[in-house]
Protein backbone atom coordinates (compact mmCIF):
# COMPACT_ATOMS: atom_id res chain seq x y z
CA UNK A 1 0.00 0.00 0.00
CA UNK A 2 1.26 3.67 -0.54
CA UNK A 3 3.28 5.16 2.02
CA UNK A 4 3.45 2.05 4.61
CA UNK A 5 5.97 -0.68 5.11
CA UNK A 6 4.27 -4.05 5.41
CA UNK A 7 5.72 -7.42 6.61
CA UNK A 8 3.76 -10.31 4.56
CA UNK A 9 3.66 -13.18 6.66
CA UNK A 10 3.07 -16.74 4.24
CA UNK A 11 3.83 -18.98 6.72
CA UNK A 12 0.97 -20.60 8.98
CA UNK A 13 3.15 -21.33 11.88
CA UNK A 14 4.52 -17.27 12.38
CA UNK A 15 0.84 -16.04 12.64
CA UNK A 16 0.35 -17.60 16.24
CA UNK A 17 2.95 -14.59 17.29
CA UNK A 18 1.12 -11.81 16.01
CA UNK A 19 -2.55 -12.80 16.00
CA UNK A 20 -3.28 -12.00 19.99
CA UNK A 21 -4.81 -15.17 21.85
CA UNK A 22 -8.68 -14.92 22.58
CA UNK A 23 -7.69 -16.29 26.31
CA UNK A 24 -6.60 -13.28 27.69
CA UNK A 25 -8.88 -12.15 30.81
CA UNK A 26 -11.13 -9.23 30.20
CA UNK A 27 -9.57 -6.98 33.10
CA UNK A 28 -6.19 -6.93 31.57
CA UNK A 29 -5.22 -3.48 30.53
CA UNK A 30 -4.32 -2.62 26.85
CA UNK A 31 -0.32 -3.60 27.52
CA UNK A 32 -1.04 -6.36 28.43
CA UNK A 33 -2.91 -7.33 25.20
CA UNK A 34 -0.34 -8.06 22.90
CA UNK A 35 -1.19 -6.37 18.94
CA UNK A 36 -4.50 -6.01 18.96
CA UNK A 37 -5.18 -3.01 16.54
CA UNK A 38 -5.05 -3.65 12.71
CA UNK A 39 -3.35 -0.44 11.97
CA UNK A 40 -1.38 2.23 13.25
CA UNK A 41 -3.80 4.97 13.08
CA UNK A 42 -1.91 7.42 10.68
CA UNK A 43 -4.85 6.94 8.20
CA UNK A 44 -7.75 8.40 7.95
CA UNK A 45 -10.09 6.73 10.51
CA UNK A 46 -10.80 9.85 12.40
CA UNK A 47 -11.43 12.08 8.97
CA UNK A 48 -14.55 9.12 8.26
CA UNK A 49 -15.42 9.23 12.18
CA UNK A 50 -14.38 5.38 12.61
CA UNK A 51 -11.23 5.92 14.87
CA UNK A 52 -13.48 5.33 18.20
CA UNK A 53 -16.39 3.95 17.02
CA UNK A 54 -17.76 0.12 16.05
CA UNK A 55 -15.77 -2.77 16.33
CA UNK A 56 -13.64 -3.65 12.71
CA UNK A 57 -11.39 -0.22 12.76
CA UNK A 58 -11.83 1.08 16.44
CA UNK A 59 -8.33 2.38 17.45
CA UNK A 60 -9.47 2.70 20.92
CA UNK A 61 -8.73 0.39 23.12
CA UNK A 62 -11.13 1.34 25.55
CA UNK A 63 -14.59 1.82 23.17
CA UNK A 64 -13.42 -1.20 21.17
CA UNK A 65 -13.41 -3.01 24.38
CA UNK A 66 -17.37 -2.14 25.09
CA UNK A 67 -18.23 -2.51 21.55
CA UNK A 68 -17.17 -5.69 21.23
CA UNK A 69 -18.89 -7.30 24.40
CA UNK A 70 -22.21 -5.49 23.66
CA UNK A 71 -21.60 -7.32 20.38
CA UNK A 72 -20.72 -10.59 21.18
CA UNK A 73 -23.87 -10.90 23.68
CA UNK A 74 -26.29 -10.01 21.03
CA UNK A 75 -24.95 -11.74 18.27
CA UNK A 76 -25.41 -15.05 20.53
CA UNK A 77 -28.91 -14.04 21.37
CA UNK A 78 -29.66 -13.37 17.44
CA UNK A 79 -27.67 -16.15 15.74
CA UNK A 80 -29.21 -18.83 17.67
CA UNK A 81 -33.01 -18.27 17.14
CA UNK A 82 -35.67 -19.42 14.78
CA UNK A 83 -36.60 -15.99 14.05
CA UNK A 84 -33.59 -15.47 12.18
CA UNK A 85 -34.27 -18.71 10.21
CA UNK A 86 -37.61 -17.16 10.02
CA UNK A 87 -36.64 -13.75 8.38
CA UNK A 88 -34.15 -15.83 5.86
CA UNK A 89 -36.78 -17.69 4.83
CA UNK A 90 -39.24 -14.97 3.72
CA UNK A 91 -36.21 -12.56 1.94
CA UNK A 92 -35.34 -15.83 0.06
CA UNK A 93 -39.17 -16.27 -0.81
CA UNK A 94 -39.07 -12.33 -1.80
CA UNK A 95 -35.98 -12.77 -3.48
CA UNK A 96 -37.09 -15.72 -5.53
CA UNK A 97 -40.96 -13.91 -6.33
CA UNK A 98 -38.74 -10.85 -8.24
CA UNK A 99 -36.23 -13.47 -10.28
CA UNK A 100 -39.88 -15.06 -11.26
CA UNK A 101 -41.17 -11.43 -12.41
CA UNK A 102 -37.84 -11.21 -14.28
CA UNK A 103 -38.10 -14.42 -16.09
CA UNK A 104 -37.16 -14.68 -19.30
CA UNK A 105 -40.62 -15.08 -21.57
CA UNK A 106 -39.71 -17.74 -23.81
CA UNK A 107 -38.55 -20.25 -21.04
CA UNK A 108 -38.42 -21.04 -17.24
CA UNK A 109 -35.02 -18.93 -16.73
CA UNK A 110 -33.90 -15.56 -15.09
CA UNK A 111 -29.95 -14.13 -16.31
CA UNK A 112 -29.18 -12.23 -12.91
CA UNK A 113 -25.71 -10.51 -11.39
CA UNK A 114 -25.39 -12.65 -8.73
CA UNK A 115 -23.19 -10.01 -6.70
CA UNK A 116 -25.66 -7.50 -7.30
CA UNK A 117 -28.96 -9.96 -5.53
CA UNK A 118 -26.64 -11.54 -3.03
CA UNK A 119 -25.56 -7.93 -1.79
CA UNK A 120 -29.40 -7.06 -1.85
CA UNK A 121 -29.92 -9.76 -0.21
CA UNK A 122 -27.34 -9.93 2.73
CA UNK A 123 -28.36 -6.26 3.62
CA UNK A 124 -31.98 -6.68 3.87
CA UNK A 125 -31.19 -9.77 5.79
CA UNK A 126 -28.20 -8.14 8.18
CA UNK A 127 -30.51 -5.36 8.93
CA UNK A 128 -33.36 -7.03 9.97
CA UNK A 129 -31.48 -9.24 12.41
CA UNK A 130 -29.39 -6.21 13.35
CA UNK A 131 -30.85 -3.56 13.13
CA UNK A 132 -34.63 -5.11 13.98
CA UNK A 133 -35.62 -3.15 10.97
CA UNK A 134 -36.31 -4.13 7.90
CA UNK A 135 -34.60 -2.50 4.49
CA UNK A 136 -35.69 -2.74 1.49
CA UNK A 137 -32.85 -3.76 -0.74
CA UNK A 138 -34.17 -6.82 -2.78
CA UNK A 139 -37.56 -4.76 -3.66
CA UNK A 140 -35.66 -1.59 -4.68
CA UNK A 141 -33.29 -3.86 -6.78
CA UNK A 142 -35.55 -5.30 -8.62
CA UNK A 143 -37.59 -1.91 -9.11
CA UNK A 144 -34.25 -0.22 -10.41
CA UNK A 145 -33.92 -3.21 -13.25
CA UNK A 146 -37.83 -2.57 -14.31
CA UNK A 147 -37.23 1.90 -14.02
CA UNK A 148 -39.89 2.22 -12.04
CA UNK A 149 -40.65 4.89 -9.85
CA UNK A 150 -39.44 4.11 -6.34
CA UNK A 151 -40.05 6.17 -2.53
CA UNK A 152 -37.79 7.86 -0.63
CA UNK A 153 -37.30 5.05 1.67
CA UNK A 154 -36.88 2.38 -0.50
CA UNK A 155 -34.09 4.73 -3.01
CA UNK A 156 -32.53 4.83 0.45
CA UNK A 157 -31.84 1.30 0.75
CA UNK A 158 -30.79 0.86 -2.66
CA UNK A 159 -28.77 3.54 -2.43
CA UNK A 160 -27.14 2.41 1.15
CA UNK A 161 -26.29 -1.01 -0.80
CA UNK A 162 -24.22 0.92 -3.59
CA UNK A 163 -22.52 2.42 -0.42
CA UNK A 164 -21.68 -0.31 1.48
CA UNK A 165 -20.21 -2.20 -2.03
CA UNK A 166 -18.31 1.13 -2.54
CA UNK A 167 -17.04 1.24 1.11
CA UNK A 168 -15.86 -2.24 1.04
CA UNK A 169 -14.46 -1.69 -2.63
CA UNK A 170 -11.81 0.73 -1.46
CA UNK A 171 -11.67 0.30 2.39
CA UNK A 172 -7.89 0.97 1.83
CA UNK A 173 -8.56 4.46 1.48
CA UNK A 174 -9.39 5.20 4.88
CA UNK A 175 -5.54 3.44 5.86
CA UNK A 176 -4.06 6.08 3.49
CA UNK A 177 -1.70 8.27 5.05
CA UNK A 178 -3.14 11.63 5.70
CA UNK A 179 -0.82 13.52 4.08
CA UNK A 180 -1.76 11.86 0.83
CA UNK A 181 -5.69 13.27 0.87
CA UNK A 182 -5.23 16.11 -1.57
CA UNK A 183 -3.43 13.80 -4.01
CA UNK A 184 -5.78 14.53 -6.95
CA UNK A 185 -6.09 10.94 -7.38
CA UNK A 186 -6.27 9.78 -3.61
CA UNK A 187 -8.90 13.41 -3.23
CA UNK A 188 -11.78 11.66 -5.18
CA UNK A 189 -11.20 8.70 -3.54
CA UNK A 190 -11.74 10.23 -0.37
CA UNK A 191 -14.64 12.35 -1.59
CA UNK A 192 -16.30 9.13 -2.40
CA UNK A 193 -15.93 7.39 0.71
CA UNK A 194 -16.65 10.05 2.38
CA UNK A 195 -19.92 10.68 0.70
CA UNK A 196 -20.89 6.78 1.45
CA UNK A 197 -20.25 7.27 4.62
CA UNK A 198 -22.27 10.23 5.25
CA UNK A 199 -25.13 8.62 3.69
CA UNK A 200 -25.14 5.64 5.46
CA UNK A 201 -24.80 7.35 9.17
CA UNK A 202 -27.57 9.53 8.88
CA UNK A 203 -30.02 6.59 7.34
CA UNK A 204 -28.41 4.89 10.61
CA UNK A 205 -28.77 7.36 13.34
CA UNK A 206 -32.81 8.48 11.87
CA UNK A 207 -33.50 4.60 12.57
CA UNK A 208 -31.66 4.58 16.03
CA UNK A 209 -33.50 7.84 16.94
CA UNK A 210 -36.24 6.32 15.97
CA UNK A 211 -36.01 3.11 17.68
CA UNK A 212 -34.89 5.32 21.05
CA UNK A 213 -38.57 6.61 20.66
CA UNK A 214 -40.42 3.31 20.69
CA UNK A 215 -37.39 1.98 22.95
CA UNK A 216 -38.75 5.00 25.85
CA UNK A 217 -42.42 4.59 24.97
CA UNK A 218 -42.43 0.60 26.21
CA UNK A 219 -39.67 0.85 29.06
CA UNK A 220 -42.68 3.48 30.80
CA UNK A 221 -45.92 1.92 29.74
CA UNK A 222 -47.40 0.55 32.86
CA UNK A 223 -47.30 -3.59 32.03
CA UNK A 224 -43.49 -3.23 31.09
CA UNK A 225 -41.73 -6.42 30.32
CA UNK A 226 -38.06 -6.26 29.57
CA UNK A 227 -39.14 -8.92 26.84
CA UNK A 228 -40.94 -6.45 25.16
CA UNK A 229 -37.45 -4.71 24.03
CA UNK A 230 -36.18 -6.04 20.82
CA UNK A 231 -33.51 -8.83 20.60
CA UNK A 232 -31.19 -7.03 17.74
CA UNK A 233 -27.71 -5.45 18.15
CA UNK A 234 -29.70 -1.86 17.95
CA UNK A 235 -31.31 -2.49 21.04
CA UNK A 236 -28.73 -3.80 23.13
CA UNK A 237 -26.61 -1.14 22.20
CA UNK A 238 -29.09 1.93 23.16
CA UNK A 239 -30.14 0.45 26.69
CA UNK A 240 -26.18 -0.44 27.61
CA UNK A 241 -25.55 1.56 30.66
CA UNK A 242 -29.04 1.71 31.43
CA UNK A 243 -31.46 0.12 34.18
CA UNK A 244 -32.88 -1.97 31.10
CA UNK A 245 -29.29 -3.54 30.19
CA UNK A 246 -29.56 -7.33 30.58
CA UNK A 247 -26.53 -8.65 31.24
CA UNK A 248 -23.31 -7.00 32.63
CA UNK A 249 -20.33 -5.96 31.17
CA UNK A 250 -17.00 -6.71 32.28
CA UNK A 251 -14.05 -4.29 33.12
CA UNK A 252 -15.59 -1.32 31.11
CA UNK A 253 -13.75 1.96 31.35
CA UNK A 254 -15.69 4.02 33.98
CA UNK A 255 -16.33 6.68 31.80
CA UNK A 256 -18.06 4.58 29.59
CA UNK A 257 -20.51 3.90 32.41
CA UNK A 258 -22.75 6.17 30.22
CA UNK A 259 -25.59 5.50 27.80
CA UNK A 260 -24.43 5.38 24.14
CA UNK A 261 -24.78 8.58 21.75
CA UNK A 262 -26.63 7.90 18.67
CA UNK A 263 -22.78 7.99 17.02
CA UNK A 264 -21.30 5.50 19.14
CA UNK A 265 -24.59 2.53 18.69
CA UNK A 266 -23.86 3.71 14.96
CA UNK A 267 -20.63 1.95 14.95
CA UNK A 268 -20.93 -1.46 15.54
CA UNK A 269 -24.74 -1.30 12.96
CA UNK A 270 -22.44 -0.12 10.13
CA UNK A 271 -19.86 -3.08 10.91
CA UNK A 272 -22.40 -5.51 10.21
CA UNK A 273 -23.77 -3.91 6.98
CA UNK A 274 -19.64 -3.80 6.06
CA UNK A 275 -19.88 -7.72 7.02
CA UNK A 276 -23.54 -8.10 4.93
CA UNK A 277 -20.93 -6.82 2.00
CA UNK A 278 -18.93 -9.90 2.25
CA UNK A 279 -21.43 -12.63 3.04
CA UNK A 280 -22.43 -11.47 -0.37
CA UNK A 281 -18.93 -11.96 -1.72
CA UNK A 282 -18.20 -15.29 -0.35
CA UNK A 283 -21.75 -16.70 -1.86
CA UNK A 284 -21.06 -14.99 -5.52
CA UNK A 285 -17.32 -17.05 -5.22
CA UNK A 286 -19.55 -20.20 -3.77
CA UNK A 287 -21.93 -20.13 -6.99
CA UNK A 288 -19.28 -19.52 -9.23
CA UNK A 289 -17.36 -22.63 -7.88
CA UNK A 290 -20.22 -24.91 -7.94
CA UNK A 291 -21.32 -24.01 -11.28
CA UNK A 292 -17.70 -24.88 -12.31
CA UNK A 293 -17.84 -28.62 -10.55
CA UNK A 294 -20.88 -30.27 -11.49
CA UNK A 295 -20.02 -33.34 -9.44
CA UNK A 296 -20.11 -31.04 -6.49
CA UNK A 297 -23.38 -29.37 -7.44
CA UNK A 298 -24.60 -33.22 -7.78
CA UNK A 299 -23.58 -33.84 -4.03
CA UNK A 300 -24.80 -30.41 -2.97
CA UNK A 301 -28.11 -31.74 -4.45
CA UNK A 302 -27.77 -35.08 -2.58
CA UNK A 303 -27.54 -33.79 0.50
CA UNK A 304 -30.50 -31.11 -0.06
CA UNK A 305 -32.88 -34.19 -0.75
CA UNK A 306 -31.59 -36.12 2.30
CA UNK A 307 -31.97 -33.25 4.44
CA UNK A 308 -35.59 -31.71 3.38
CA UNK A 309 -36.83 -35.49 2.39
CA UNK A 310 -40.10 -35.02 0.11
CA UNK A 311 -41.02 -31.78 1.17
CA UNK A 312 -38.72 -29.08 -1.08
CA UNK A 313 -41.25 -26.37 0.50
CA UNK A 314 -41.19 -26.16 4.05
CA UNK A 315 -38.79 -23.68 5.48
CA UNK A 316 -35.62 -23.94 6.41
CA UNK A 317 -34.66 -24.42 10.14
CA UNK A 318 -31.71 -23.90 13.04
CA UNK A 319 -32.35 -28.16 13.09
CA UNK A 320 -31.34 -27.92 8.85
CA UNK A 321 -28.47 -26.08 9.16
CA UNK A 322 -26.69 -28.42 11.49
CA UNK A 323 -27.08 -31.10 8.75
CA UNK A 324 -25.91 -29.22 6.02
CA UNK A 325 -22.58 -30.36 6.35
CA UNK A 326 -21.53 -30.35 2.47
CA UNK A 327 -22.99 -27.34 1.95
CA UNK A 328 -20.76 -25.58 4.89
CA UNK A 329 -17.14 -27.80 3.36
CA UNK A 330 -18.25 -26.02 0.02
CA UNK A 331 -18.35 -22.98 1.55
CA UNK A 332 -15.04 -23.83 3.59
CA UNK A 333 -13.42 -24.95 0.39
CA UNK A 334 -14.45 -21.96 -1.48
CA UNK A 335 -13.37 -19.53 0.78
CA UNK A 336 -9.81 -21.70 0.90
CA UNK A 337 -9.52 -20.67 -2.82
CA UNK A 338 -10.86 -17.48 -3.14
CA UNK A 339 -11.05 -15.76 0.48
CA UNK A 340 -12.74 -12.89 0.80
CA UNK A 341 -10.72 -11.49 3.62
CA UNK A 342 -7.25 -12.41 1.71
CA UNK A 343 -5.26 -10.41 4.67
CA UNK A 344 -5.62 -10.35 8.40
CA UNK A 345 -3.12 -7.34 9.93
CA UNK A 346 -2.02 -6.39 13.08
CA UNK A 347 0.21 -3.81 14.58
CA UNK A 348 2.92 -4.86 16.77
CA UNK A 349 2.20 -2.92 20.68
CA UNK A 350 5.32 -4.13 21.86
CA UNK A 351 8.63 -5.25 20.89
CA UNK A 352 7.94 -9.21 20.04
CA UNK A 353 10.12 -11.90 18.27
CA UNK A 354 8.07 -13.05 15.41
CA UNK A 355 8.66 -15.33 12.57
CA UNK A 356 12.54 -15.47 13.81
CA UNK A 357 13.62 -11.80 14.07
CA UNK A 358 13.63 -9.29 16.47
CA UNK A 359 11.07 -6.27 15.78
CA UNK A 360 10.10 -2.67 17.90
CA UNK A 361 6.57 -1.84 18.40
CA UNK A 362 4.69 -0.18 15.48
CA UNK A 363 5.07 -2.68 12.87
CA UNK A 364 2.47 -3.57 10.55
CA UNK A 365 2.36 -7.45 9.77
CA UNK A 366 0.02 -8.90 7.13
CA UNK A 367 -0.88 -12.68 7.49
CA UNK A 368 -0.77 -13.58 3.55
CA UNK A 369 -4.34 -15.75 4.46
CA UNK A 370 -4.83 -16.69 0.67
CA UNK A 371 -1.42 -17.75 0.19
CA UNK A 372 -0.96 -20.18 3.22
CA UNK A 373 -4.77 -21.58 2.32
CA UNK A 374 -3.19 -22.43 -1.17
CA UNK A 375 -0.25 -23.68 0.11
CA UNK A 376 1.03 -27.11 -0.65
CA UNK A 377 2.68 -26.86 2.23
CA UNK A 378 -0.68 -27.73 4.16
CA UNK A 379 -2.62 -28.83 1.60
CA UNK A 380 -2.58 -31.76 -0.77
CA UNK A 381 -3.63 -30.70 -4.02
CA UNK A 382 -4.26 -26.98 -3.42
CA UNK A 383 -5.35 -26.07 -6.53
CA UNK A 384 -8.17 -28.74 -6.68
CA UNK A 385 -11.60 -27.93 -5.56
CA UNK A 386 -12.16 -30.54 -2.94
CA UNK A 387 -14.88 -29.81 -1.01
CA UNK A 388 -14.96 -33.33 0.74
CA UNK A 389 -11.28 -32.15 2.43
CA UNK A 390 -12.94 -30.41 5.48
CA UNK A 391 -14.71 -33.40 6.31
CA UNK A 392 -12.08 -35.30 8.21
CA UNK A 393 -9.31 -33.13 10.07
CA UNK A 394 -6.73 -33.21 7.19
CA UNK A 395 -5.35 -29.95 8.70
CA UNK A 396 -4.12 -29.58 12.09
CA UNK A 397 -1.72 -26.99 11.49
CA UNK A 398 -3.09 -23.77 13.54
CA UNK A 399 -3.69 -20.96 10.77
CA UNK A 400 -3.62 -23.21 7.68
CA UNK A 401 -6.96 -22.73 6.99
CA UNK A 402 -8.25 -18.44 8.14
CA UNK A 403 -11.57 -18.07 7.07
CA UNK A 404 -12.86 -15.13 9.59
CA UNK A 405 -9.44 -14.51 11.22
CA UNK A 406 -8.29 -15.24 15.13
CA UNK A 407 -7.70 -14.18 18.40
CA UNK A 408 -9.59 -11.14 20.28
CA UNK A 409 -10.83 -9.96 17.03
CA UNK A 410 -12.14 -13.04 15.32
CA UNK A 411 -15.16 -12.22 12.88
CA UNK A 412 -17.69 -11.67 15.57
CA UNK A 413 -21.01 -12.07 12.67
CA UNK A 414 -18.96 -15.62 12.03
CA UNK A 415 -21.88 -17.81 13.01
CA UNK A 416 -24.86 -15.59 11.51
CA UNK A 417 -22.59 -15.67 8.25
CA UNK A 418 -22.53 -19.31 7.94
CA UNK A 419 -25.97 -19.52 9.05
CA UNK A 420 -27.12 -16.84 6.13
CA UNK A 421 -24.63 -18.83 3.53
CA UNK A 422 -25.41 -22.45 4.75
CA UNK A 423 -29.40 -22.04 4.93
CA UNK A 424 -29.49 -19.61 1.58
CA UNK A 425 -27.68 -22.02 -0.39
CA UNK A 426 -29.75 -24.77 0.57
CA UNK A 427 -33.20 -22.99 -0.49
CA UNK A 428 -31.82 -21.76 -3.64
CA UNK A 429 -30.73 -24.94 -4.77
CA UNK A 430 -33.75 -26.69 -3.70
CA UNK A 431 -35.94 -24.38 -6.05
CA UNK A 432 -33.31 -23.80 -8.71
CA UNK A 433 -30.34 -24.26 -11.02
CA UNK A 434 -27.89 -21.62 -11.46
CA UNK A 435 -25.21 -21.73 -14.22
CA UNK A 436 -22.50 -19.33 -15.30
CA UNK A 437 -24.06 -17.64 -18.43
CA UNK A 438 -20.46 -17.59 -19.75
CA UNK A 439 -18.86 -20.59 -18.29
CA UNK A 440 -15.08 -20.00 -19.95
CA UNK A 441 -15.31 -16.08 -18.07
CA UNK A 442 -13.36 -15.88 -15.20
CA UNK A 443 -13.98 -13.85 -11.79
CA UNK A 444 -13.79 -9.85 -12.72
CA UNK A 445 -12.27 -9.38 -9.16
CA UNK A 446 -11.26 -5.74 -7.61
CA UNK A 447 -8.77 -6.57 -4.17
CA UNK A 448 -8.42 -3.99 -1.37
CA UNK A 449 -8.24 -4.65 1.59
CA UNK A 450 -10.81 -7.63 0.91
CA UNK A 451 -11.24 -9.48 -2.44
CA UNK A 452 -14.31 -8.83 -4.11
CA UNK A 453 -16.55 -9.76 -7.10
CA UNK A 454 -17.75 -6.89 -9.37
CA UNK A 455 -20.34 -8.81 -11.18
CA UNK A 456 -21.27 -12.63 -11.78
CA UNK A 457 -23.55 -12.56 -14.83
CA UNK A 458 -25.60 -16.04 -13.81
CA UNK A 459 -28.68 -17.93 -15.50
CA UNK A 460 -31.35 -19.00 -12.70
CA UNK A 461 -33.22 -22.20 -14.20
CA UNK A 462 -36.50 -22.16 -12.11
CA UNK A 463 -37.61 -25.63 -11.10
CA UNK A 464 -41.27 -26.68 -10.80
CA UNK A 465 -42.38 -23.88 -12.88
C1 LIG B 1 -18.58 -14.65 4.94
C2 LIG B 1 -18.71 -13.62 5.71
C3 LIG B 1 -17.62 -13.02 6.55
C4 LIG B 1 -16.28 -13.22 6.52
C5 LIG B 1 -15.49 -14.12 5.57
C6 LIG B 1 -15.71 -12.39 7.55
C7 LIG B 1 -14.36 -12.33 7.83
C8 LIG B 1 -13.81 -11.51 8.80
C9 LIG B 1 -12.41 -11.41 9.08
C10 LIG B 1 -11.31 -12.20 8.38
C11 LIG B 1 -12.26 -10.50 10.05
C12 LIG B 1 -10.93 -10.06 10.66
C13 LIG B 1 -10.58 -10.92 11.84
C14 LIG B 1 -9.21 -10.66 12.39
O1 LIG B 1 -8.64 -9.60 12.17
O2 LIG B 1 -8.68 -11.57 13.06
C15 LIG B 1 -13.56 -10.02 10.42
C16 LIG B 1 -13.80 -9.09 11.40
C17 LIG B 1 -15.05 -8.65 11.74
N1 LIG B 1 -16.25 -9.10 11.24
FE1 LIG B 1 -16.50 -10.46 9.78
N2 LIG B 1 -16.71 -11.72 8.18
C18 LIG B 1 -17.90 -12.07 7.62
C19 LIG B 1 -19.16 -11.64 7.98
C20 LIG B 1 -19.43 -10.78 9.01
C21 LIG B 1 -20.75 -10.38 9.44
C22 LIG B 1 -22.06 -10.88 8.84
C23 LIG B 1 -20.59 -9.50 10.47
C24 LIG B 1 -21.62 -8.81 11.31
C25 LIG B 1 -22.89 -8.97 11.25
C26 LIG B 1 -19.17 -9.34 10.69
C27 LIG B 1 -18.61 -8.53 11.64
C28 LIG B 1 -17.26 -8.40 11.85
C29 LIG B 1 -16.69 -7.46 12.80
C30 LIG B 1 -17.46 -6.51 13.68
C31 LIG B 1 -15.30 -7.62 12.74
C32 LIG B 1 -14.26 -6.87 13.55
C33 LIG B 1 -13.95 -7.58 14.85
C34 LIG B 1 -12.94 -6.79 15.70
O3 LIG B 1 -12.20 -6.01 15.15
O4 LIG B 1 -12.93 -6.99 16.93
N3 LIG B 1 -18.50 -10.14 9.79
N4 LIG B 1 -14.51 -10.66 9.65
Amino acid sequence: MIGIRMIIINRAEHADKFISPSTTPSDMTPSDMKHLMRTDNKGLLSFFDLENKGVAFNHSHIHWKLNRQLYTRAMKAITNSEKTCRMLNDLFNEMMAYWIYLKNPNDNSTIIDAVAWMVRFSNDFISAVVIGDRSFAIEAHYHKLKNHDMSKEMSDSEHVAECITNFVNDNQTIFMPKILRFFPVVRDRVKSLKHTCDFTYNILVEKIRKRRKVIEKTVNSSNFDSKQLGNDLMTYLIIANTPYETGSLKSVDPSLLRPMTDDEVRGPLFDSLLGSDTIANTLSFVLYYISRHPNVKEKLLEEIRTVFKDDMNRPATLDDLNKLRYCEAIIKETTRIRPTAGMISRVTSQPDEIAGYNWPSGVFFNMYVRGINNNPLYWKDPDKFMPERFYGSQNNQKYAFTMFGGGFRMCIGRNLAMLQMKLLLALLYRKVDIELVDMKASLNLRTSATTVCINLPMKVIHKNL
